[in-house]
């Protein structure tokens, strides 16, 4: 490829991948593969001049500030830092400044992986907060969201006339795993890392999502000051940290050779650090001399990044371990022999799941190949097979859930296996919030705060006990479901707290406890989904109660029973075929007997099937979940205690009849209708005396058809049956 056309392609994915990480939060590659094309773009651009122009990515900070954000201009830039990844490459650096400085003095710090911003304070009051932005012109503003940050102090005891520092917001690992673990119970957006989920989280607008995310800031530099001089970069730190600074731990070295003691000893300790680490920061300690040596218009002159390699290593593989996760899923874990790795010592690599170990045929007692760069996770990247040791098996994740014991399924194409106990230990805080859920029993007030609130004081310890909540009101009103904590009620701009009034909990509590006795009223398609069955929601739970009595009656599916079923219809099939076309020959009086005594038979087998979920829009696989599910002694046992509650166990089709205008007339559904659920419209046809018939034929009255409709549809025109919208179905009830 000619060079032009390289320069040019490389500038165009560096574009691409920096929006994705600056703007968007989600970088699709990881930061060591980011850096080598960045590198090869540098490099390039050197060793061919004529081709780098200013506007090269290698000039320029990544970032922009949002669209629509308010933005804030820098007065001091916010630059990046050049990338070093060897030894040659740092004592190049440390040579060129000897060369211009005199005994120089050097600052080795963690470089914090997080996301740049400067704070500002006048009269020692915090005033404004901004990201990085374009680092030259515009940061946005994100006061409001730093205000919510516990290590952002708001206030400070020097009340100089103004201040800048800058700093590094992160996460450390702790919050970073609740947050997800949250994620997960909402069913929201996972993050990919400590990193993605600081940024992400400070460049949204809601300064209550930061308060509930545990965020921390670092301030590794002095950028304005009034009132006050510095000579040195450690004599700011040392300053910043009696104002309440969080600063990070420096180390002072004077020789090239001190410089990369300090970036080892740093790169040995990170593992313990409770925080991510993306490298060390070299910078020169000396203000006077960093101002003489100034900076391009993408980084300083007087800094340095050191970023750690990736590493890979041989390991053993010990064992597999099957944890479940908070939405029930099966995820295999590698227990390996520990080995160092980037910094930590690695005794575990994550699986993901059951395709995953197929692809790589990871089995217990493989020599496999961990990898681990800064900001992942670590993770097999191959097996040894030439090390693999006589009479090992492929590895299969378990059937039953290792924690409660309930069958494991496994989706139609899904690759996740989940459990699918209604009372997993594991699960239950998601199964609980779920079964709350607008789309299940529809509980106003009964959030992931709640429930998390009310699992911790002992009051729910599984679905069933939603509606005995009843007989707490007097504690709750004592005490408040969710009391809120300080920390949702943000501060004014000045830093003062807010003020809070004595709680009453009386009309929070009654609200809450009737919405409960509300949702025990909801159908039954709502409470299938509530039951959180793998693969089972809503639509599998409107065919069902679309076709059964009452939970009961579901709760008597058997896939075993099913399977014979289908088993002996395909027999009796064959037979009866046999014997019709003897029948075309012979008129024998048992024959013609025998035949129609097939028939009776196979109608028998065909209710009987039906009963055992062979319903149309009904799989195999659903079968089976159902089937184990309501087999399960746990679902049993909660089924009981919900009955015994009040909770509607019985179908809307079982129900009551209002009029009978509709009379004699059967309807067929299609497409999606409007407002109605086809669970609503079926029980509506019912309480007005019609009939619900699956297939179109010239005994239909009236097909309702939504939008959508297809082949019902084609077929109800050419018999010339009358088509109606869900409008004028309403209007006939009406
Ligand atoms: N994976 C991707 O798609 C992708 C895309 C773009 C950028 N990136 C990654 O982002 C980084 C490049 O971003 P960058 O321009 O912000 O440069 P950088 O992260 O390499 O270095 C500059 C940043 O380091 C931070 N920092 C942390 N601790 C510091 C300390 N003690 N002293 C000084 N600064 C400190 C500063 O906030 C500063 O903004 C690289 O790591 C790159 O791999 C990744
Ligand atoms: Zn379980």
């Amino acid at each position: 490829m000619d060079i032009g056309a390289r320069i040019k392609e490389l500038r165009e994915k560096i574009e691409y991948h920096n929006k994705k990480y600056y703007e968007e939060d989600a970088p699709e590659i990881t930061d060591f593969e980011y850096d080598s094309i960045l590198r090869e773009l540098k490099n390039l651009e050197l060793e061919y001049p004529e081709l780098a122009t200013p506007e090269s990515p290698t000039k320029r900070v990544g970032g922009k500030a949002k669209r629509g954000a308010k933005q804030i201009a820098h007065d001091v830039p916010m630059l990046s830092l050049d990338d070093r990844f060897s030894r040659e490459e740092v004592a190049d650096f440390i040579t060129k400044i000897q060369k211009e400085v005199e005994n120089p003095v050097f600052i080795v710090e963690h470089k914090i992986d997080g996301l740049s911003v400067a704070l500002r304070y006048r009269g020692g009051e915090f005033a404004e907060g901004m990201t990085r932005g374009d680092g030259i012109s515009y940061g946005e503003d994100i006061t409001d969201n730093l205000m919510m940050i516990d290590t952002v102090p708001l206030s400070i005891p020097e009340k100089l006339p103004y201040l800048e520092v800058r700093g590094e917001v992160y996460m450390d690992n702790a919050a970073f795993e609740a947050v997800n673990e949250r994620q997960e119970e909402i069913e929201g957006k996972i993050f990919a890392n400590p990193r993605n989920c600081a940024a992400g989280t400070l460049r949204q607008l809601d300064p209550g999502v930061v308060a509930e995310r545990d965020l921390s800031i670092f301030v590794f530099n002095l950028q304005a000051i009034q009132g006050k001089e510095f000579t040195s970069h450690a004599e700011t730190l040392d300053w910043l940290a009696t104002q309440g600074f969080a600063v990070p731990k420096y180390i002072t070295c004077t020789t090239e050779e001190g410089v990369w003691d300090a970036i080892t000893l740093i790169d040995e300790t990170r593992g313990e650090l409770p925080f991510g680490i993306d490298g060390a920061v070299v910078k020169l300690d000396n203000l006077a001399d960093r101002e003489k040596l100034g900076a391009s218009s993408k980084v300083p002159r007087w800094a340095i990044a050191y970023k750690y390699p990736p590493e890979e290593k041989a390991t053993k593989v010990l064992d597999i371990e099957v944890n479940v996760g908070r939405t029930g899923r099966l995820t295999p874990l590698a227990i390996l022999e520990p080995v160092r790795l980037a910094g930590t010592t690695v005794s575990r690599a994550s699986l993901h799941n059951q395709d995953q170990i197929d692809r790589l045929d990871i089995r217990i007692g493989d020599t496999v190949i961990v990898r681990k760069a800064a900001e992942i996770i670590p993770e097999i990247v191959r097996v040894i097979k030439e090390q693999r040791a006589h009479g090992t098996t492929p590895f299969k994740i378990p059937d039953r859930c290792p924690v409660c014991g309930a069958p494991a399924l496994r989706g139609e194409d899904a690759a996740d296996i989940r459990c699918s106990g209604i009372n997993c230990p594991a699960q239950l805080a998601r199964l609980i919030i779920h079964f709350a859920s607008r789309g299940a029993m529809d509980i106003e007030g009964l959030g992931p705060a709640a429930v998390h609130s009310l699992m911790d004081k002992g009051y729910i310890k599984d679905i069933a006990d939603i509606y005995y909540l009843k007989n707490y009101r007097d504690e709750f009103i004592a005490s408040g479901i969710t009391p809120r904590s300080r920390k949702q009620v943000a501060p004014y701009k000045d830093g003062r707290a807010r003020k809070q009034k004595e709680p009453d909990y009386t009309a929070s509590t009654d609200n809450l406890l009737a919405a409960i006795e509300r949702s025990k009223e909801q159908n039954l398609e709502r409470l299938i989904n509530g039951f959180g069955i793998p693969n089972i929601g809503k639509q599998t739970g409107s065919i069902l109660e679309e076709n059964f009595p009452d939970i009961q009656a579901i709760a008597k599916i058997s896939y075993d029973k099913y399977k014979q079923l289908q088993d002996s219809e395909k027999q009796l099939k064959k037979e009866r075929s046999k014997l019709a076309k003897l029948l075309k020959t012979s008129t024998k009086p048992e024959d013609v007997e025998l035949l129609s005594e097939m028939d009776k038979q196979l109608s028998d087998i065909g209710k009987e099937l039906k009963a055992n979920g062979d319903i149309k829009g009904i799989g195999e696989v659903s079968i089976k979940a159902i089937a184990a599910f309501f087999a399960e002694p746990q679902t049993k046992v909660i089924l009981e205690r919900l009955e015994e509650a009040g909770v509607t166990m019985k179908s809307r089709s079982a129900g009551k009849v209002i009029d009978d205008r509709l009379e004699g007339a059967t309807f067929v559904l299609t497409g999606t209708l409007q407002t109605l659920s086809r669970g609503e419209a079926t029980q509506l046809i019912q309480e007005h005396g019609g009939r619900v018939a699956g297939s179109v034929s010239k005994k239909t009255t009236y097909l309702l058809a939504g939008e959508g409709a297809g082949d019902k549809m084609n077929k109800a025109q050419s018999l010339g049956i009358t088509i109606i919208t869900e409008a004028e179905f309403l209007h006939m009830i009406e």
